[in-house]
């Protein structure tokens, strides 16, 4: 299976030194959240570092408040953080100019949501092609394309049909779609099956699976579920804002899930996992 996308994102701007195979790089990254009101601070992240290598699917867990949605909001561009960097394809985001990042972040990111975020006003096909319009693509260019990430994902049946007209499971497989159809490099989900009921959780990790062993498709997936985990290559954990441990997948999932629970209990020692 060939990727989804009609032409591969090229990086903008000046290449960095960064490992050859890193598609992200999180270096020594530090939230601070301040209230101006109160004088209250609260630090989200302490000097974080993490790689993610070309075709990896990490997981990242951790118990509640240990800065897991600070991190993914600090990958997406929702929030801006108070020092250290995060690469991109090589890319240093915080060198780049507003305009740039933006396009940037366009073409090499993907997400998905606990919440699906698909417009209602819009069919399936319409939402999937979103990024593509967005991306001043033609007509002719976007509908295979459409169609063919649609029919990977199982959903092709309901290109027009409306978001309230397809299941919970169905709706987050077109946002995975929609995620995807332009092959970006990073695809980052912040619990995705937050939502679904237990078969629908497992058919979307098996997509995930699939769109990263088939079509090589990097993944960073935020979960507090070590089922959904044992589905990644690889558990990293965070607490108190910086990496704790990491796992990596060498046996089967069954022996993985086992190591996760171990690992989850072992973090639970001081708070508790949520
Ligand atoms: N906007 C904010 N203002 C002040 N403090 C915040 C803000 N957002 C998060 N925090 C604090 O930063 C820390 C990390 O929060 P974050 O939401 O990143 O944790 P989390 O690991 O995603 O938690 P959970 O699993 O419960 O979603 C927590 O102590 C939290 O209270």
């Amino acid at each position: 299976m060939q990727p989804f996308h009609l032409t591969q994102a090229a990086p903008h701007g000046q290449m960095h030194a960064a490992p050859q195979n890193a598609v992200l790089q999180v270096r020594n990254l530090t939230k601070v959240y301040g209230n101006a009101r109160t004088g209250v601070q609260a630090t989200a992240l302490k000097g974080l570092n993490l790689t993610v290598e070309r075709g990896d699917f990490v997981s990242i867990m951790g118990p509640s408040g240990s800065g897991k949605s600070t991190l993914l909001n600090l990958l997406a561009g929702l929030d801006t953080a108070s020092s250290g960097e995060i690469w991109v394809q090589g890319q240093n985001m915080a060198s780049m100019r507003q305009n740039d990042l933006a396009l940037f972040r366009r073409r090499n990111l993907g997400f998905v949501f606990q919440d699906f975020n698909l417009l209602d006003t819009l069919t399936l096909g319409e939402n999937i092609a979103l990024p593509l319009s967005l991306d001043g693509k033609k007509n002719q260019e976007i509908r295979p394309a459409v169609l063919k990430v649609m029919s990977f994902l199982g959903i092709n049946e309901y290109l027009n049909r409306y978001p309230y007209e397809v299941s919970g499971g169905q709706q987050q497989r077109a946002a995975v779609a929609r995620a995807v159809v332009h092959n970006p490099s990073l695809l980052l989900a912040d619990e995705p099956t937050g939502n679904l009921d237990s078969a629908s959780s497992r058919a979307l990790l098996e997509l995930f699976q699939r769109l990263n062993q088939t079509i090589g498709t990097t993944i960073l997936m935020v979960t507090h579920d070590p089922l959904s985990a044992s589905y990644s290559r690889r558990v990293v954990s965070i607490k108190d804002g910086q990496v704790h441990s990491e796992l990596q997948r060498s046996a089967d999932q069954q022996a993985f899930f086992q190591q996760i629970l171990n690992l989850l209990a072992q973090l639970e020692g001081s708070h508790g996992v949520a």
